[in-house]
């Protein structure tokens, strides 16, 4: 792809996505852009991916096709007013930024009337594999929804979504690898109790979680009717369902996947 991606803040999820778009070979590193207050951040991704780096936002927003706000939520408004004058009038304003919604990027905007693309990405897009859901204002056309498509398709899938689903979404794609982190440490944990090694446990459960995964989305089949193919009939695996029904480990996914969208919608609230 030939254009200019810029990234403002270069933390946890910048570095997820920068890593994701070079490995993926989309773009070359010569046309990414990051700024950020500390320097250990910036020299970490220039010695890492090849990128150009400055501390000055500006520079990034001057030539940026593409621009990822990529900083909290509550840093937003400052970072998109120092910018504001700066940026390319075609450019494709985003951001990734939790609760921050395309109404209150265009009221940080001001005079200037941009392309936005609201979005949240996760950072499984580090390895190829995250999941981006996009919402965007009505500058964009056909073509930046296509360019869109295929920056955030480089590294994972891309899907449509209307904004008011944008706090259940966050919780969901964004916040969820927290979660399923947390069941990969306790399989692992699980494991290491049943005596075997602690690298073998990790691998051995993040390949069964990536299996499971993979098995939902090429096949399409129910996930509780893939669950009925595990359990054999007086089984090992029926036993382990049965306690995490006794457990109430739905409830607390359910309960847990609840808190995180109305935390975005706090910050909604907050932060427009
Ligand atoms: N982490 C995740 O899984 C996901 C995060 N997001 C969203 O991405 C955004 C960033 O999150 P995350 O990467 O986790 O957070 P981080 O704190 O890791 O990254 C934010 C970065 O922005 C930098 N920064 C702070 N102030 C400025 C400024 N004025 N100008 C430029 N850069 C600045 C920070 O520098 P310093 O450290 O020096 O303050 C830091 O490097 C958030 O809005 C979040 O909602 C969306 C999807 C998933
Ligand atoms: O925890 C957060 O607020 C960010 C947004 C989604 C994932 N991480």
């Amino acid at each position: 792809m030939d254009k200019i991606i810029g990234f403002i803040g270069c933390g946890n999820m910048a570095q997820a996505m920068i890593g994701g778009i070079v490995d993926s070979g989309l773009i070359s590193s010569k046309n990414i852009y990051v700024s950020n207050p500390i320097v250990e951040q910036l020299d970490l991704v220039r010695s890492k991916y090849g990128v150009n780096i400055t501390k000055d936002n500006r520079e990034v927003a001057k030539v940026s096709d593409v621009l990822i706000i990529a900083v909290k939520p509550h840093i937003c408004d400052q970072v998109i007013k120092e910018i504001s004058h700066d940026l390319k009038d075609d450019v494709i304003f985003t951001s990734i930024a939790a609760g921050k919604t395309i109404k209150s990027l265009e009221e940080s905007l001001g005079a200037r009337k941009l392309k936005i693309i609201r979005t949240m990405p996760n950072t499984p897009v580090q390895v190829g594999e995250g999941m981006s859901v996009i919402a965007n204002n009505d500058l964009v056309n056909e073509d930046d929804l296509k360019t869109i498509e295929e920056l955030f398709g480089s590294f994972g899938r891309v899907e449509y979504l209307e904004e008011k689903f944008f706090d259940g979404a966050t919780a969901v794609s964004g916040s969820s690898p927290a979660c399923i982190y947390i069941l990969i440490e306790a399989l692992a944990d699980s494991a290491v109790r049943a005596g075997i090694p602690r690298d073998k446990a990790y691998t051995m459960v993040a390949q069964t979680v990536k299996g499971t995964a993979e098995m939902v989305l090429e096949t399409g089949i129910h996930p509780g009717e893939l669950k009925d193919k595990v359990c054999s009939p007086g089984g090992t695996s029926i036993e382990a369902v049965a306690v995490l029904e006794k457990e109430g480990f739905r409830s607390a996914v359910i309960s847990a996947i609840k808190a995180s969208a109305q935390k975005s919608k706090e910050l909604s609230e907050n932060n427009n």
